[in-house]
């Protein structure tokens, strides 16, 4: 053996013992998390109990992005560390996460970036039966879509909000990369490209610059135009993202065709649950207010007088009375915290209808 391959050698004796450490290490923490389930199990008695607690992974995760000192990045460290949560949770509790379907779509993407991997994922066809299938209790979770960098708001999601009890107990932001896909290897003999109207809305420059007249179709989700492509015959292409690309087995003609190179979509994870208090946290508030001058300034001010942040607001049609309107508004700080708490007192007073959406923790990855 010369000297490299002794110096080899030995590395990858270190690596080995590391890894049986690691792997001693892990299990030791699975077996810290199912000896915490044994407590919110004695400790739940007759109520509900939550297993999965959104503000102390958030904490966890955050902790691990601060004190990250490489060569890994802070972001695949966490990534990892999201899997190992995700698998010591499966020990107390298997999941089942409702999401908006089919299988491939950045919904399930956004589902697993959430949740890691040891979760069972439900697609579902559509928002509202997502909103269902967990007040059925059929899911613990659901995953929906609510804002996009680009495009704006998903209405879908902000309407059913108003008649359900579901609670928001996170949020996901999930960076959305487009690409080409099709079987067809040569571009100019494309001549249909199928994918999700907000997809085809976030890639219209390049549309317009590199298939000017190729035809556009929308389809009910870019995993839908990506099973299609794979599918159809003759010069058909998808506009989808990796998680579509994969699933169909589709290769990617050009990759990253978005417009904006920032183009990120939000989610949010609805349950039953409340988390409490993480550190940095949001709140998404649901209010209508009386149909006169000033109205909205009256809304806006105990926000103002308590220095509270607003990060969005929306206008939606109540669809209770022409031009009547309720506001969406998301705030930064948790409704336990003594400013929102004080605000969301004064609000309650000037308002029609003030509904808490939820208090959950900010996306952390
Ligand atoms: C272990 C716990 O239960 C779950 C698992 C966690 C983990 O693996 O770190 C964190 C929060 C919970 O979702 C806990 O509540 O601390």
């Amino acid at each position: 053996m010369n000297d490299e391959q002794q110096q080899l050698e030995d590395i990858r004796q270190r690596i080995d013992a590391l890894d049986q450490e690691l792997q001693t290490l892990i299990n030791e923490r699975a077996r810290c998390a199912q000896a915490v389930a044994h407590i919110k199990e004695r400790s739940g008695t007759g109520g509900k109990v939550f297993f999965y607690r959104p503000e102390r992974e958030a904490q966890v995760l955050r902790r691990i992005l601060d004190r990250n000192a490489g060569p890994l990045s802070a972001e695949e460290v966490a990534r990892l560390f999201r899997e190992i949560m995700s698998a010591c949770l499966a020990l107390e509790q298997p999941m089942k996460i409702a999401y908006l379907g089919p299988e491939g779509t950045f919904t399930q993407a956004a589902a697993l970036k959430h949740f890691g991997h040891s979760v069972i994922s439900v697609p579902l066809g559509a928002i509202d039966e997502v909103f269902r299938e967990v007040e059925s209790g059929n899911a613990h979770y659901g995953v929906v879509p609510v804002e996009n960098s680009t495009e704006g708001v998903v209405n879908h999601t902000l309407d059913t909000f108003m008649n359900s009890p579901l609670q928001i107990c996170g949020e996901v932001e999930q960076r959305i990369h487009h690409h080409l896909l099709s079987r067809e290897p040569d571009i100019d003999r494309i001549r249909r490209v199928y994918s999700h109207q907000q997809s085809l809305a976030q890639c219209r420059e390049w549309l317009d610059a590199h298939l000017p007249r190729v035809e556009r179709i929308d389809v009910s989700s870019n995993a839908e135009a990506a099973r299609r492509a794979a599918v159809e015959e003759g010069g058909v292409a998808a506009i989808a993202g990796d998680l579509a690309a994969e699933r169909y087995e589709l290769p990617a003609l050009v990759r990253n065709i978005e417009d904006e190179p920032d183009n990120t979509t939000r989610f949010l994870i609805i349950g039953k649950q409340s988390p409490g208090p993480s550190g940095k946290d949001k709140t998404s508030l649901l209010i209508s207010a009386p149909n006169k001058p000033g109205a909205l300034y009256r809304l806006l001010d105990p926000l103002f007088r308590h220095q509270i942040s607003m990060t969005r607001i929306e206008s939606r049609p109540s669809r209770r009375g022409m031009w009547d309107y309720v506001f969406f508004i998301d705030i930064l700080g948790h409704a336990e915290d003594a400013q929102v708490a004080k605000a969301l007192g004064e609000l309650d007073e000037v308002s029609t209808l003030l509904k808490v959406l939820g208090s959950y923790p900010m996306a952390v990855m």
